[in-house]
């Protein structure tokens, strides 16, 4: 996979941009650095990454979503299928779990995020352009965000991916550790579990100190509900679930039936994370998650 993303974005910027996201809310396809944003000021993201859906990487040569480019065809069934099988298979062991943690019927999540059904899962290939500007050092790479999905597994080799977890005052930088990989609770598994999972804030900078010297590749997994699962609390289908909504004050719980469903949640945070789209700060504050802390981007 590593190698598929530096063969790719190692193309002409002119032959990536043909495979472009767009500007409507879509994830699969291309996105060039620049064209998100990372704060309500509008400041621009330096990551360029290449998103493959998993319903395009499952039916290929058939095409369920868009096409790709050349370099990531060629690798299509040999790599990044097994990839998107092997993803899900470990993503479907965390969410069997959590099933009996949450005290939710078998299937309740699994159901959720069927193989079968048309979704919003992908694979990604990020890469974080070499900077030896010293004031690049402090310049947010990607913007804090919580992931759309429901679990994230990640693959980093540098450092640069940050974490602001409940209980502490600063960003935290995530050291990589050989053969390991980091799973992030997305929006949709916050939004399903009453608040009892959380989708933490992350972000990415600039590699600390010398690993600065070197490109930074990351590759990540998203599995997501199928697009038509509507996301709310599912606290008719669990105790656990119905008693941490029950201690919400009214305006909280509120926000666990957003009325979205998968489709509609990730075209909404999409769009307005695009820069071409931006009006003012009501853009980027529009497509925030289910951890928006203003205070601390
Ligand atoms: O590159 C990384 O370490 C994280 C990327 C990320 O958070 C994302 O693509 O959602
Ligand atoms: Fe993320």
């Amino acid at each position: 996979m590593f190698e598929m993303g530096a063969e790719t974005m190692g193309l002409p910027l002119a032959e990536k941009m043909e495979f472009e996201q767009g500007d409507d809310g879509q994830s699969p396809g291309y996105k060039a650095a620049g064209f998100t944003m990372t704060d309500e000021y509008g400041s621009l993201d330096t990551i360029e990454f290449l998103n493959v859906s998993k319903d395009d990487a499952l039916a290929y040569p058939s095409v369920i979503h868009r096409t790709y480019p050349s370099t990531v065809n060629a690798r299509m069934n040999s790599t990044i299928k097994p990839f998107v099988e092997k993803s899900l298979e470990i993503n479907y062991t965390f969410l069997s779990i959590f099933e009996k943690k949450l005290a939710l019927p078998p299937g309740a999540l699994l159901g959720r995020h069927s193989i079968e059904d048309i979704s919003g899962s992908e694979a990604r290939c990020l890469r974080s352009p070499l900077n030896r500007d010293p004031q690049a050092k402090d310049k947010v790479a990607l913007g804090a965000h919580t992931d759309f999905g429901s679990l994230s597994f990640l693959h980093n080799r540098l450092g640069g991916l940050q974490v602001f977890p409940p209980g502490v005052e600063t960003w935290q930088y995530v050291r990589p550790l050989p053969g390991h990989a980091v799973c992030n609770i997305g929006d949709a598994l916050t939004l399903f579990s009453g608040g009892i999972l959380r989708s933490n804030l992350h972000r990415v900078v600039p590699p600390p100190s010398v690993q600065a010297a070197h490109e930074r590749y990351s590759i990540v997994f998203f599995t997501r509900p199928g697009n038509d699962v509507l996301l709310r609390a599912l606290a008719d289908e669990s105790e656990l679930i119905k008693e941490a909504l029950e201690k919400m004050v009214p305006e909280e719980r509120k926000k666990f039936e957003p009325g979205a469903t998968a489709r509609k949640w990730f075209t909404r945070r999409n769009k307005n994370e695009r820069t071409k789209n931006r009006t003012g700060p009501e853009t980027w504050r529009a497509s925030r998650g289910m951890e928006y802390k203003p205070e601390v981007i």
